[in-house]
């Protein structure tokens, strides 16, 4: 028989089989339980009523039904089994080094407000535009398989495909960085996620980085409060953080802070409503996403800045280039921008999310990034890490593409695409290569930033005392830092309730007194523990030489003790 007439015959075997299978499952979705995540592989069958097509093997020849087993058959021999192996083998890429658990989905972002007189960036300007996007949610120390639940700071990345290049825009769900010096990123991660030897995160190497360090305090702050574990993606604000320069088709320059505000307003658990969580879905937040926009409930954001012009920018009493703290109420005016939408899941995660590579380098004419070390330093930081994680040629990759490009850069490791054909590869040339543009209005000022080593203590007090917005928050907050303590070895801890002590003397007794309840309440829940430990627990009883255990019937191995 020939190869054709054999396809031909299974084409016709499996339409009839696969017919029969969708009568019978023409019912599935009465059942009401399932979920839009649940359901994922019906939904595919359902837009599939026939098999999409032959398999074929990794070079396009197609799979013969003998060479899908082989038991007793010569694996040297079957293409398949080796294309199996070796491509399932090489499945995994690093992960990332932070933000390596999340999700995303596609969307747009349209302009709702006149915003010209501060920008000229394309993407923000023409009320009505609609710019496509993509957008990743993560938590930022867990690793890939880590929970959705713990206590930490959320991402949300948002590449906008503009007409200029892309514009990435990293978020997270605190306002406030932790520190201004981009050298600490490393150890920062390093104190706060696992021990090198006992694979655990440990609390005692967190406080005592944020006790040496305690310009941290701060964004702690955030995370300790309601603000640290949101309830799902969908419900946080997210925040770029740093103060960006803008500039407007006249070349003037505003210094601006991005926030995206949730439309499904801010929601968040408390540590019970987590724990209890936690115990049923390890994957609420990413199931949370994804139900949602696949039941039409598409998440937004409305996207404001709050502004300052040059001439209020060197008048604050603060520096309002520093990461690590608010804009002071009263010294910015805020404008709205628009509206972000996410209303269409991607089709394969690893394609469109795991292979995304957000970079907050990623500018466009209009919006020149900020002065400060920090977002210097990341624009170093993202780059080398995604060469490391995805190759160099990484923005070759379909979700990293900006709409137009055209590009000096050649070769190396793929996804070199067309590799800019014959055009010519050096530049200046004068064969009708890609030419530079001419932007008149580009800022030629450029504004040096000198920043102080400084620690102040004010915006953790601000933050107790008026950003928990009433007392019963506050006494959460206390409670969770006491929790957090419990584990904590000496010196560490009596450091760390000194400078809670430092930013607020009501913060730090609440603190000691609820610490030393919890202490208490824990040894003697460790007493209750051990003394549970002593009674007698069902015994497994194992196979051995000598025959079957004494009360095994039915075959079983396990035996109850009474
Ligand atoms: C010195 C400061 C920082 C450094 C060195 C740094 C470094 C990194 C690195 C290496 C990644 C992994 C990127 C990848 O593998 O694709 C990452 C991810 C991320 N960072 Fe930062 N980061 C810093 C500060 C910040 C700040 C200030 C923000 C937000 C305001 C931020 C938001 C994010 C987000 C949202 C992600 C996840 C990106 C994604 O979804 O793929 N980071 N960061």
């Amino acid at each position: 028989m020939s190869t054709k007439n054999a396809m031909n015959i299974m084409k016709a075997i499996a339409v009839c089989l696969f017919s029969v299978i969708i009568l019978v499952e023409s019912n599935e979705y009465l059942n009401v339980t399932y979920q839009p995540a649940h359901r994922q592989l019906l939904d595919f069958k359902k837009e599939h009523p026939y098999p999409i097509g032959l398999w074929t093997k990794n070079a396009g020849d197609p799979v013969e039904i003998r060479d899908t087993t082989t038991i007793n058959s010569d694996v040297f021999n079957n293409q398949l089994f080796i294309d199996t192996f070796s491509t399932f083998d090489g499945e995994r890429i690093p992960e990332r080094v932070v933000h390596a658990r999340g999700t995303g989905a596609f969307g747009y972002f349209e302009v709702t407000h006149d915003v010209s007189k501060y920008t000229s960036a394309d993407v923000f300007n023409g009320v009505g535009k609609k710019t496509p996007l993509v957008a990743r949610f993560s938590n930022a120390l867990q690793g890939l398989g880590g929970t959705d639940f713990p206590r930490e700071h959320r991402g949300m990345s948002v590449k906008f495909y503009t007409k200029e290049g892309n514009l990435d825009l990293l978020c997270l769900s605190i306002p406030v960085y932790f520190y201004r010096d981009p050298i600490f990123f490393k150890h920062l991660l390093h104190a706060f996620t696992r021990n090198p030897q006992t694979t655990l995160f440990n609390p005692t190497s967190v406080f005592d980085f944020i006790t040496l360090r305690p310009a941290f305090i701060h964004g702690f702050f955030w995370v300790m409060s309601d603000f640290g574990i949101p309830d799902g993606y969908r419900k946080m604000d997210a925040f770029p953080i740093h103060t960006y320069e803008v500039s407007n088709k006249h070349g003037e320059t505003h210094y601006v802070r991005f926030n995206f505000r949730t439309e499904q307003g801010v929601a968040i658990l408390t540590n019970e409503e987590a724990a209890a969580l936690q115990s049923q879905d390890l994957e609420y937040f990413n199931r949370d996403l994804y139900n949602a926009i696949n039941s039409g409930e598409y998440p937004a954001w409305k996207l404001e800045m709050d502004v300052m012009t040059p001439h209020d920018i060197q008048r604050v009493d603060y520096d309002p280039f520093d990461v690590t703290r608010l804009w002071k109420n009263g010294t910015f005016f805020t404008v709205p921008i628009g509206r972000m939408v996410l209303n269409k899941n991607v089709e394969n995660n690893f394609r469109d999310i795991e292979q995304a590579a957000f970079n907050p380098g990623h500018l466009v004419p209009g919006i020149t990034g900020s002065p400060e070390g920090l977002f210097r330093g990341r624009r170093m930081f993202y780059r080398d890490t995604q060469n490391y994680r995805l190759g160099r040629n990484h923005n070759n990759i379909l979700v990293n593409m900006p709409l137009y490009s055209k590009t000096y850069a050649r070769d190396g490791k793929p996804p070199t695409r067309l590799n800019m054909k014959n055009a010519p590869n050096y530049f200046p040339n004068s064969f009708n290569g890609p030419l530079p543009c001419v932007d008149e209005q580009r800022p030629w000022k450029k504004l040096q930033v000198l920043e102080s080593n400084a620690v102040d203590l004010e915006p953790a007090w601000y933050f107790y005392n008026f950003i928990l917005e009433d007392d019963a928050h506050r006494q959460r907050f206390i409670n969770t830092w006491a929790a957090a303590l419990v584990p904590v070895t000496p010196p560490v801890l009596q450091r760390t309730l000194k400078l809670l002590h430092q930013v607020d003397n009501d913060l730090g007794m609440r603190v000691a007194v609820t610490h030393e309840i919890l202490l208490a309440r824990a040894m003697a829940q460790q007493a209750a523990a051990r003394a549970a430990s002593a009674v007698p627990r069902p015994k497994r009883n194992l196979i051995t030489s000598e025959g079957p255990p004494e009360h095994d019937n039915m075959g079983s191995v396990y035996k109850i003790e009474l």
